[in-house]
């Protein structure tokens, strides 16, 4: 792999679409594709592929395509998904519930180790066999188990209160679902999730159409 190269984050953020892409075409037994077939089934064009691909090194055999299970596994590695990460949930309402529930995660390689809340209901549940853990144990737990990533789904007034639990716990990466701008130290990457900018997206066309047929 090229080392010390400035990769957009365009093309960091095309990468799970070729990693969930080239996953579907091995599960269905596919050994190589071209890159006019997989950028049909991604929506890029076969030229982005290559400039996306080539900022990495070389990967597929002009005249022939990409080896979709080599291709796969180099993706993967790019973006660090051979690593096994750990990651604890952080409010087991309806979101965290959902994600705690979500299969697919483990087979990225993401692995969620323990979830907290407050209530006491809650704690000493299994999701999964993910043990739910009061928010007192937070700090002891988290270097325990080697927990890397939280995820923060706790009400929007609480949130920074967790990420600086978080952090002070040692973990290096947070996905953020508050809908609030979290302060976290520069070290620590911080993904904010916000649902409801796509619908509201959908909300801006759709009444741009209806104007227009009004
Ligand atoms: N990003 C999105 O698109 C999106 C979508 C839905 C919800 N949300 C946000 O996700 C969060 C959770 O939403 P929800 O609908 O699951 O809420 P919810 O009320 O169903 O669940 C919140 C959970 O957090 C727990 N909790 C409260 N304070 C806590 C703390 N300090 N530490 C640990 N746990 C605590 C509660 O006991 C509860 O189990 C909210 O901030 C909401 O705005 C975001």
């Amino acid at each position: 792999m090229k080392e010390h190269i400035v990769i957009s984050k365009a093309t960091i953020d095309r990468l799970p679409l070729y990693f969930r892409t080239l996953r579907t075409l091995q599960e269905e037994g596919a050994e190589i594709i071209s890159s006019e077939e997989l950028g049909r089934r991604i929506g890029v064009t076969p030229e982005q592929i290559r400039k996306d691909l080539s900022s990495f090194g070389e990967f597929g055999k002009k005249g022939v395509g990409y080896y979709v299970r080599e291709l796969m596994r180099n993706v993967g590695e790019i973006l660090g998904l051979h690593r096994n990460w750990n990651i604890a949930i952080v409010g087991l309402g309806h979101l965290g519930s959902a994600l705690a529930n979500y299969r697919n995660f483990v087979s990225l390689g993401f692995n969620i180790k323990a979830i907290f809340d407050v209530d006491r209901e809650k704690v000493g549940q299994h999701i999964q066999d993910v043990e739910v853990y009061s928010l007192s144990r937070l700090t002891e737990i988290i270097p325990a188990k080697n927990i890397h990533i939280g995820v923060i789904t706790v009400p929007a007034q609480f949130a920074q209160q967790v990420a600086d639990k978080l952090v002070a716990a040692g973990v290096r990466g947070i996905w953020n679902f508050a809908p609030v701008k979290l302060n976290v130290p520069e070290h620590i990457r911080l993904i904010s999730e916000d649902l409801s900018v796509g619908l509201t997206s959908i909300s801006y066309y759709l009444s741009r159409q209806l104007i227009d047929e009004d």
